[in-house]
Parts: structure tokens; C-alpha cells; sequence
């Protein structure tokens, strides 16, 4: 009566082995019933999480004898061996991993008359060897191959973005066994690919095709621009919440992330990943960075927290997820810009399996793009010194990238995008797009970018898709089957996932680094041959900008050194100094108000004395240089540079809370022959030995309370504890001193003080003193007050600390003796060489002055009092608003923008304004006076603005 045996079969065997009610589609139920007639070699390609998986499962169990599955990854095989065992499928693998005795008894139930098993996966590498093919004979010749199966099978295409070379001695295979069926399966496939599949794996015609759109409606595809996004990180939070369902009355903790689903972030490198997990736990969202750098048991301690829903956030690079079959993906985002459309479109699709509403997010940098593309366009320069190549997987790279560029650049329908790659007809999105939802809104953001490349930058730096188009017309003689995108360094097959992502990141670096010195040789030459009339950069020296952020910016002293190429610099500094600053407080950055404005501020500063005190253009360069590189050692040896130390002096608790909670720190310190300064520090009651230039100068206490001066930068103290235990019972964080001053660069006034992670600070601090007044009214209450703070400025920084213990009243005449001497380079406007004990004076940076005194009297208790909640509040609204304007080069110098900042401040809470909130009363005020002024040169006009 049935018609269809294979259907029934099919159904049957569906639910009672797999348990599933029906099939998941209409295609997944025909690619089914034909590979289980098996007359004919079958192509799938259904997007990820279809059920492609079931097309050759189920008939696999039906049939007498063993399918051959190949899988590209001993991770991925796992991942199936585990699924199918909890289904009592009988499953085995063969591969590196396994022992001499597991091997063994796979080897003897498969040479067995009846084998047990069913489905044996393999690699590509394992099918190409002897012991593999000789037992492929044996089966056959038995009559027991049921089936030759590839997944993941776009790998044989060098079209493909995942190109294994090793997937092309699969068709030799296929001629060894060419009347078992053989089934292609892949979730991308462009036309060219699927070409390539049905042809390499010498699939018999007419081959059957399953191919189902690769539009998947539930997912929700949207890009940013990170350039233009005030706070990318609280952009990410916020769209992590949307898309987890988390609304703003529950408490993160209470969540049940089983129930509200997880998410992916995917970044380029180890780092982002940690830093975008960090960054995200401190926004209250629990988050787990995931990469190879982890180590085995700490990834997949990760992975199954959050495969378990015990942490709903992970930061992964792109080795995480696949395989990872987790219905509940309510978001997949692409911090970084993806290498490619195919992959972009296979990593995103990780959303949404379960068919409910998710969200795809791209955060997208031209400076990405240009990364990319580099990287691209090396691989296929690598490719050209090698012989019997192709060029067309690096041809598809390209195309792929820019297919990826394009969607963005050329604001379209994502999904269409998509589509049109994949060779599909463009779909009904159906506003599941932004361009979709709001075209204006897209293109308006992406002219915004668009103009702001333009003003900023030099256009000779965009590698871009120019870079992309060169290499394409170069024509590059690749190696692909020996040694194509990954194929050639990395052991597929004998290595899991990780250390293939591991590898290829160690390569990526090591291109980069190429890459900047590829750029700065040929900055060099071109700067060799227009020498005399140009700068670097060829352009003639022009007038800067009004946004022009440079100090001094006008000044032609520097013969042949243009604006621009200072800009440029600036901008070499101000990335070491934000990756110097991140590196060290990447949890809590966004607590502080400083957060983008003090990087540059230092950039600023060290820009402006390198060019100070360089008489000629190269020599200012090879300044710069320098400074580069120290902040980058620094970096990489996990030190705060100087300059970024006094922006964190309200995070810093006295030494002495420190040195009482660490013996070994006291002793140390006690010992160091190098701690010139203690005696003298002591008699004159002065910390700032260092001169002006010593960035962060903290006054040290030893366990008795004496100041110790400069001694513990010298104190060869390397990291103490993790976190010593305060008096108010709270843990200081813990604590790294440079042992010498000079250990780290050229600067030998540089102190390295890093504290990770901080206590919880007022943020805002930092930008108020107290004017003379406000001060004058605390002095009474603050000296011999019995008060169990004690407090600290740096150079325009306010802080409080628990109290020292210190009850010497010598030492706090000592100190309040510095506190006068603090005081009078309060103003922040102190010429370097004014203040007599300063031992050097370098040009210009005497407004980085760092003086720290824990008993100024205007910094006690009654300060702390005027630096009220409602001060701070509206400090916080200003310093946002005022924020942008000062990174635009609006403000003529850091001082002013400080002092605004205050003027403002202390007038919002004065009050006076029109009904409205303290935040919109910020916003008006800061846009009127930069309605009023383009550039901000003087106090003067500000207190005329506020009247
Ligand atoms: N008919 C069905 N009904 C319910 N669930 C199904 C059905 N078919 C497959 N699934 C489930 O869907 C999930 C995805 O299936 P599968 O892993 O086969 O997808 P896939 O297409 O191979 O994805 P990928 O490309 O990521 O490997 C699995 O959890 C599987 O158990
Ligand atoms: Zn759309």
C-alpha cells in the first residue's frame, strides 16, 4: 500500500531514533528519502543548524554496513561522535587523538564480518592513508560501504573560505569506491563552489540537489560604525540586553540564562576577547573570554558554562562555535570586521537556531577593513614565490572580503547581500535588516564615516579595496593544493581548532608587524625623495585645521615637519597610549569619565615635546618613535606609563595600606639601596624628586607612616600579592613597581605604577579642584581632624584614601608644607623650571606635573564634602557632553577643558536654570557655548557664556 517504503522508513526511524516529531522541512524530508533510496551521489546545502546533519544520519542507520563521514575537524567529529552515542548510534572515529588500543578495537569491529558500527568519521588527512585506504578495500570489496559522506564539504573548493587541500585527495577516494553514493553536504556554497564540490568529489550525474535558501527571516542583521559611536562598549551592552530580553528592572543575577538564551562575540584576536569579556562583566553583564591562548581545560570549562547557561555572554575568536550546537543563540556579534562573507554569514547564522527572533551585529572600522585587506592581499603575495599554484582561492578571498565591503560601504540589504553571494535570488527581508527598517538612517551613518575618513586622514593609508584590486591585478602565482589559506602551515586534522586559530593568529601578528614596517620603510624612501619641499606623506606644509588638536599646531619651527605628518604621529601616540591604558584597565574603564580623553591628553602632551625639542623633522619622528615604543613595552611588560598614572591617582590607595598588607613590599622597600630620596624626602618634607617630569610622584609611606619619598619606584618591588586586605576590610588591588626608573626607555623619570584591578573611584574627581575659596572653607575642618580619610590630589586630581594611620604631627606639617607647594601648581598653569625643587625642566610639561600630598588640607574631609553627590552628578553630565568637543581639538589646551569643565559644573548646581533635568540643563549649556564659540581659548570667555 505505502508507496514510499523510504518515507515511511524514513519517519519511523526519525522518531524513534532521533525523536524528532517531523522533519524540520520539506527539504530535509526529500534530502533524506533520496539519500536513503541511494541510486544517486547527493548535494545538500542548507544553512547552518537546518538539520543537515539527519540527511545522512538516519539513512546511515537504515542500511546494512559503514558510512564514511568526513569531517575537517577532530573537534567537530567529537562533537557528532558525542551527539550520535547519546542516541546509542553505533559511532567510532579514527584519528590522531586516539590511543593504540582505541585504534585498535575500531580496526577489528570494522574488519569484522558484521560490523557494529555505522557511522565512522574521519579526517580528510585520515582517508588519504594507507591503513585507511586498505580498509576502504576491504569494505567494499565486502559489500559493506553504505555511503561516502562529506561535510563541511566547501572545503574542496579553493572558492570556498575554508579551502583544505587535503579535501582534493578525496576524489581519489571517490574513484576507489564509485558505486557507493556519495553525499556533499555544506551551509555555504556559492555557484562556483558548488561547481567545484560536485567535480572534485566526482559526484555522478545527475547529481540530486538539496539547496535551500541561505536566508534565514529570524535573524536580524544590523552594522555599526564603531568610529561614530560615542561608547562602543556600552553600545554592546545595551544591545546585548535588547537581545537577551533583559529589561531594565531585572536584576542581572537573578537571570535565568537558560531560559533568555546566550550570545557570541566574535574578535579577530586574544585580546578583544578579553578585553570585551572583561569589559562587559563590568557592566554587570557575566561574560567568559574564549581563545586558544586559554589553554585546553580553561576553554572548555568555559564552553560548558556556557553551553550550561552558567555565563550568557562568550568572547571568542572565530575557532569557537563550530560544532557548538546551541539552539538558544539569541546574538552573534563581529566586533572585528569577518575576513569574509562566506564566514561571516557561516559565524552569524550560529544565531537563532531554534528559529526564534535573534541578532546579527557587525561592528565595522575602516581601519579594520584595511587590516583585512592587508592580511589578504599578504596571503597572497606568500602564495606567489611558491610553484604549481592556483591563484583562485586567493582570488575568492578577495572577492569574498569584498563582497563583505561592499554590503557595508554600498548601504544595502543585508540579507540580500547575502544572498546575491551565495547565488541566491534576493529574498524577502522584510524589514529584517536595518537598511530594511530604516535606508536613511544607514546611509546617513555611513556618510558620517565617510566624512569623517575624509577630514582625518590621509587617503594613502587606506589600503582598503584598493589594496585588494592591486593584488588581483598582480595576477600572484599561489600554491593553493600545497599550502592555500591555512593548508599550508597548519596540520588539519592532527591539530584541534584552537591551534589552528592559534597559529594562524601568530601569523596574522607577525604580518602586522611586517606590515608597519613595510609602511614605515616606504614612508622613509618617499620622505628621502620629496625631502627638501615635502613632508612624509608628500604634501606640502599647510595650515591646520580649526579641529586641529596639535599644540602649537601653526608653528613652522620644525623645518620640513608638516601638520599632517604630526597629526599622524599624534595618532601613533595616542594608540599606544589608549592600548597602554586599556591593557591595565580594561574592567572599569568606563567608570571613569577620563576614559577617552586621557590618552589623548598624554598623546597631546608627548606629541608636543617631541616637537619642542626637535630641531629637525627626523629627529622629531624618531622622537615620537621612541615614545612609541617605550609606551609599548610598557605595554607588552604590563606597565602603566607615567603619564596615565596620575589619571588613575584616585584609584590609588597609599602605599602604606599596601606596604602594611605586604611584608615582603615593606622589607623591600626598607632594604633598597636605590632609595636615595628617603632621607631627603624626610627632612624636606618634599615627594617630587623626580622633577617635573616624573609623571606620578605617591608619596610612600613605610609602616611607621614616614614618607618615603621616591622610594618605592625604587623599590625593585615586582608584582606583590593579589590584593592586600585594607583596614576598612576592603582588598586592595594588587600592585606593580618598576624596579628602576630607567628600566623601560629613554625617559628616566618615568615611574611605572600599575594597580589592577581598582577599588571603585569617584570618577569625576579628577576634574575639580577646589579654587582658593572652597578651599579655605575645608582648612578648618581638615587639619588634626580625626577623620579616618585622608585625601590625595594629583595635578587637578582629587581623591580620598582610608586613613594612613599616620599620627606624626612632624609629618603632617611635612606634608602640609607640600600641600602649599601643591597648591601653588594647582593652577595647572605653573611654566616648568617656576617650582625650585623640580630637577629638571623639560619644556611643556608642567601641566603633567604630578604631585601628590595625602595632607593638603584642602583635600580632606570637607573638600571630599564639597565634591557633593549633586557637584558630581552634574560633573558627570558635563564631562559627557564636553567630552566630544574636547576630542575634536576644541578646547585650546587639557587645562581649559578641565576648568570648563569645573566652571560648568559648579554652575549647574548652583542652579538658576529652566525646569528640565540636570542632564538636559548639561547638554544646553555645553552646546550654547559652543554655539558661541568654535574653539574654546580662554576661561574668560566661558565664565562670559555662563554670566
Ligand atoms: N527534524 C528535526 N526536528 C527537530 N530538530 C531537528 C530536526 N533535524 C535536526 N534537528 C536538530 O537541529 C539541530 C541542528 O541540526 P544539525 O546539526 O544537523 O544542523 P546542520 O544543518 O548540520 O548545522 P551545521 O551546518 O551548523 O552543522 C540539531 O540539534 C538537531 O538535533
Ligand atoms: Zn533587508
Amino acid at each position: 500500500m505505502n508507496a514510499n517504503p523510504e518515507a515511511k522508513q524514513a519517519e519511523e526511524l526519525m522518531k524513534s531514533v532521533f525523536q524528532h516529531d517531523s522533519f524540520r522541512s520539506e527539504l530535509q524530508k526529500q534530502a533524506t528519502e533520496t539519500v536513503l533510496k541511494g541510486q544517486v551521489d547527493v548535494f545538500i546545502s542548507m544553512p547552518t543548524g537546518a538539520g543537515k546533519s539527519l540527511c545522512y544520519q538516519l539513512p546511515s542507520i537504515a542500511r546494512d554496513g559503514v558510512s564514511i563521514v568526513i569531517s575537517p575537524l577532530i573537534a567537530l567529529i567529537q562533537d557528532q561522535v558525542e551527539h550520535l552515542d547519546i542516541l546509542h548510534i553505533p559511532v567510532e572515529t579514527l584519528n590522531s587523538k586516539l590511543t593504540p588500543k582505541e585504534r585498535q578495537r575500531v580496526l577489528q569491529d570494522l574488519n569484522s564480518s558484521k560490523p557494529r558500527t555505522k557511522l565512522l568519521y574521519i579526517t580528510p588527512e585520515q582517508a588519504a592513508t594507507p591503513t585507511f585506504q586498505a580498509l576502504a578495500d576491504t569494505l567494499q570489496s565486502r559489500h559493506l560501504l553504505s555511503y561516502l559522506i562529506v561535510d563541511e564539504a566547501h572545503c574542496v573548493s579553493q572558492w570556498g573560505h575554508d579551502f583544505r587541500p587535503d579535501y582534493l585527495k578525496l576524489g581519489r577516494l571517490r574513484k576507489k569506491i564509485p558505486m557507493v553514493p556519495c553525499i556533499a553536504l555544506t551551509a555555504t556554497a556559492t555557484p562556483h563552489v558548488v561547481d567545484d564540490i560536485i567535480s572534485s568529489l566526482k559526484l555522478r550525474h545527475p547529481v540530486a540537489k538539496f539547496k535551500s535558501s541561505c536566508f534565514r527571516p529570524n535573524l536580524f542583521y544590523d552594522v555599526k560604525f564603531m568610529d561614530i559611536i560615542e561608547d562602543p562598549y556600552l553600545n554592546l551592552k545595551e544591545f546585548a540586553l535588547r537581545a537577551l530580553h533583559v529589561t531594565a528592572g531585572e536584576n542581572i543575577k537573578d537571570v535565568d540564562w537558560n531560559e533568555k538564551g546566550c550570545g557570541i562575540i566574535y574578535c579577530r584576536k586574544r585580546e578583544a576577547c578579553t578585553e570585551v569579556a572583561s569589559r562587559l562583566v563590568s557592566k554587570g553583564i557575566p561574560a567568559k573570554a574564549y581563545h586558544a591562548g586559554l589553554g585546553l581545560g580553561v576553554r572548555s570549562n568555559v564552553q560548558s558554562d556556557w553551553m550550561e547557561g552558567r555565563v550568557p555572554v562568550i568572547a571568542a575568536t572565530v575557532s569557537f562555535g563550530m560544532g557548538v550546537d546551541k539552539a538558544n543563540v539569541r546574538f552573534v556579534v563581529h566586533w572585528n570586521v569577518p575576513k569574509s562573507m562566506a564566514g561571516y554569514y557561516q559565524e552569524s547564522g550560529r544565531a537563532g537556531r531554534d528559529g526564534q527572533q535573534s541578532y546579527c551585529r557587525l561592528y565595522y572600522t575602516k581601519q579594520e577593513r584595511d587590516t583585512i585587506a592587508f592580511l589578504i592581499k599578504k596571503d597572497c603575495m606568500r602564495g606567489r614565490s611558491k610553484k604549481n599554484g592556483k591563484i583562485e582561492h586567493n582570488k575568492s578571498s578577495m572577492e569574498s572580503f569584498e563582497r563583505l565591503v561592499k554590503m557595508v560601504e554600498e548601504p544595502q540589504c543585508r540579507h540580500s547581500a547575502i544572498a546575491k553571494y551565495f547565488g541566491d535570488s534576493p529574498p524577502n527581508c522584510d524589514r529584517s535588516c536595518d537598511y530594511c527598517r530604516n535606508p536613511i538612517a544607514v546611509e546617513q551613518e555611513w556618510e558620517q564615516v565617510q566624512r569623517g575618513i575624509c577630514a582625518n586622514s590621509n587617503p594613502k593609508r587606506h589600503l582598503g579595496r584598493t589594496a585588494i584590486a592591486a593584488a588581483d591585478n598582480d595576477e600572484p602565482d599561489m600554491e593553493l593544493y600545497g599550502g592555500g589559506k591555512k593548508g599550508a602551515k597548519l596540520e588539519w586534522g592532527t591539530t584541534d581548532n584552537d591551534d589552528d586559530e592559534g597559529k594562524a593568529r601568530e601569523r596574522e601578528e607577525r604580518e602586522l608587524d611586517r606590515e608597519k614596517k613595510h609602511r614605515h620603510s616606504m614612508i622613509m624612501s618617499e620622505f628621502k625623495k620629496r625631502r627638501g619641499s615635502k613632508d612624509i606623506t608628500g604634501d606640502i606644509w599647510e595650515p591646520p585645521s580649526d579641529s586641529c588638536p596639535l599644540r602649537d599646531a601653526a608653528s613652522q619651527r620644525v623645518a620640513r615637519l608638516t601638520v599632517k605628518t604630526r597629526e599622524h604621529c599624534l595618532q601613533l601616540l595616542e594608540d599606544a597610549f589608549k592600548a597602554n591604558f586599556r591593557c591595565h584597565h580594561c574592567g572599569d574603564l568606563d567608570k571613569m569619565a577620563a576614559i577617552d580623553y586621557e590618552p589623548r591628553a598624554c598623546a597631546i602632551d608627548e606629541e608636543h615635546a617631541a616637537f619642542k625639542t626637535s630641531k629637525q623633522s627626523t629627529l622629531y619622528k624618531a622622537a615620537v618613535m621612541r615614545k612609541v615604543n617605550e609606551i609599548k613595552n610598557l605595554t607588552n611588560s604590563h606597565r602603566l606609563h607615567s603619564a596615565l598614572v596620575p589619571k588613575f591617582a584616585s584609584l590609588l590607595t597609599p602605599a602604606s595600606q599596601l606596604l602594611k598588607g605586604n611584608r615582603q613590599c615593606q622589607d623591600e622597600c626598607q632594604g633598597q639601596s636605590e632609595c636615595q630620596g628617603q632621607d631627603e624626602c624626610q627632612s624636606s618634607g618634599e615627594t617630587n624628586h623626580q622633577g617635573e617630569n616624573s609623571g606620578a610622584v605617591t608619596p610612600v609611606e613605610d609602616s611607621s607612616g614616614q614618607e618615603c619619598g621616591r622610594g618605592l619606584p625604587n623599590m625593585g618591588v615586582s608584582p606583590v600579592s593579589d590584593g592586600v586586605k585594607t583596614e576598612n576590610g576592603s582588598t586592595v588591588p594588587r600592585l606593580f613597581y618598576s624596579s628602576t626608573l630607567t628600566d623601560y626607555g629613554a625617559d628616566k623619570a618615568d615611574i611605572s605604577l600599575v594597580l589592577l584591578p581598582r577599588p571603585p573611584a569617584p570618577k569625576i574627581k579628577y576634574f575639580f579642584e577646589c579654587d582658593t575659596s572652597d578651599a579655605d572653607k575645608v582648612k578648618d575642618q581638615s587639619p588634626g581632624s580625626d577623620t579616618k580619610q585622608d585625601s590625595v590630589i594629583t595635578s587637578g586630581t582629587k581623591r580620598t584614601f582610608p586613613d594612613s594611620g599616620d599620627s606624626q604631627p612632624e609629618n603632617s606639617t611635612k606634608r602640609r608644607k607640600l600641600g602649599e607647594n601643591v597648591a601653588s601648581q594647582e593652577k595647572l598653569t605653573t611654566k616648568a623650571g617656576d617650582s625650585g625643587h623640580r630637577s629638571t625642566a623639560q619644556p611643556d610639561n608642567s601641566n603633567r606635573s604630578r604631585v601628590v600630598n595625602s595632607h593638603d588640607p584642602r583635600l580632606n574631609s570637607g573638600a571630599t564634602k564639597h565634591t557633593d553627590a549633586e557637584l558630581k552628578q552634574a560633573a558627570d553630565f558635563v564631562i559627557r557632553y564636553l567630552m566630544p568637543h574636547y576630542k575634536e581639538g576644541r578646547f585650546v589646551s587639557k587645562d581649559l577643558f578641565k576648568s570648563t569643565a569645573r566652571l560648568l559644573s559648579h554652575k549647574l548646581r548652583a542652579g538658576g536654570f529652566p525646569p528640565g533635568s540636570l542632564k538636559q540643563n548639561a547638554k544646553n549649556l555645553v552646546k550654547k557655548l559652543f554655539h558661541v564659540h568654535k574653539k574654546v581659548t580662554s576661561e574668560t570667555e566661558v565664565k562670559a557664556i555662563l554670566g
